[in-house]
């Protein structure tokens, strides 16, 4: 293998069987390798554990391989959009050889196109409407909205006629399995969940958006390789980072989009996260008021709140309503 040369197409090599995601041919997935390596570091044991640094000892073999001629950081865009973890094994090629390898039929890409994708805000589409009896309000209704860019499933639970409020009660919530349906006690969001639920029927309505951002946009299966390394002593943070992630990989665009579609542009937003009270302001939601949504510790989560607080700078807080603007 040649040197690594950014003025050279860039080869990336990937096993598995590619995944034709509609717009876009992305390929593989869990088993795509290490990226800008060295000739030396084309060991398998080492690509490995580039690939997935939770199970070092696990045997990937090297299957079908699919090659896309792109630069290295759009191959990395494109790992995280699937929720993979963002590693790749990227192979140098000359203009003629991707040429060749294009013709062969290997799914390829335009990198514009990729960052064309990126740098639009999310774009959603209302699916379908239903009723939605709940326990909290016998009159809710849920609407499904897809993600344009990403294929992604969000639903917003409409408690009693929003729209007649001048700022309804609005939770934005990712999803987390694990805390939402099985009572993990590892984080928060089942009870904030609940608490968000109950709270907007007490109020007599208001909107829940349940957003496709599992892991804060990793991913289940990428959380809990996160999960694994935090019972190995890392934090929240420190995990996403060494599995190739940012500290929260989701985007809150989506959620202003389902608000306006709803035809909301000012709401009380019921969370303690400053990046989603910034990110309405960007894309055109007011946030008229905050209300604290603190849990109290649970004796398994404390270490995981006092991370969102210090390095995240989440509030922490008893209830009340703090207005912003
Ligand atoms: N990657 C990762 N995600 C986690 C971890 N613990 C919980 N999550 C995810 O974090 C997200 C929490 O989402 P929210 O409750 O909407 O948001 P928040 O950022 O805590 O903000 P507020 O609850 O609004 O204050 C969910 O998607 C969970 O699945 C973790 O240790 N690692
Ligand atoms: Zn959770």
């Amino acid at each position: 293998m040649a040197e690594f040369d950014t003025s050279f197409p860039v080869l990336v090599l990937a096993a598995g069987r590619a995944r034709d995601l509609g717009h876009h041919t992305l390929f593989p997935p869990e088993t795509m390798l290490a990226f800008r390596l060295r000739p030396e570091d084309l060991i398998l044991e080492r690509l490995r554990g580039l690939a997935d640094p939770t199970a070092p000892q696990f045997v990937k073999t090297l299957g079908e391989t699919a090659a896309v001629p792109m630069d290295g950081n759009v191959a990395v865009d494109l790992a995280k959009q699937t929720r993979l973890l963002p590693a790749l094994l990227i192979w140098q090629t000359t203009p003629d050889e991707a040429k060749r390898l294009a013709e062969a039929g290997y799914p390829s890409i335009e990198a514009d196109d990729v960052a064309a994708q990126f740098n639009q805000p999310p774009a959603v589409e209302r699916i379908t409407e239903t009723s939605l009896p709940i326990a909290a309000s016998s009159s809710a209704r849920i609407v499904a909205y897809r993600g344009l860019a990403d294929g992604s499933e969000n639903l917003a639970l409409i408690i009693g006629n929003p729209r007649a409020r001048s700022a309804p009660p609005v939770r934005i919530h990712s999803a987390c399995f694990t805390g939402d349906v099985l009572g993990s006690l590892r984080c928060d969001c089942g009870p904030q969940l609940h608490r968000a639920v109950e709270r907007i029927a007490e109020e007599g309505g208001g909107v829940i958006l349940y957003l496709d951002q599992e892991g804060r946009g990793i991913g289940i299966t990428n959380k809990l390789r996160s999960y694994l390394l935090q019972e190995r002593g890392l934090d929240t943070l420190e995990a996403n980072n060494s599995l190739g992630w940012e500290d929260d990989a989701r985007n809150f665009g989506l959620a202003a989009a389902i608000l306006k579609e709803l035809g909301l542009t000012r709401i009380k937003l019921l969370s303690d996260n400053p990046i989603k009270v910034d990110s309405m302001a960007k894309f055109g939601i007011l946030v008229q008021s905050r209300v604290a949504h603190t849990i109290p510790p649970n004796g398994t989560n404390d270490r995981y709140l006092e991370t969102k607080t210090t390095c995240c700078g989440h509030f922490r807080e008893q209830t009340g309503t703090r207005r912003t603007g």
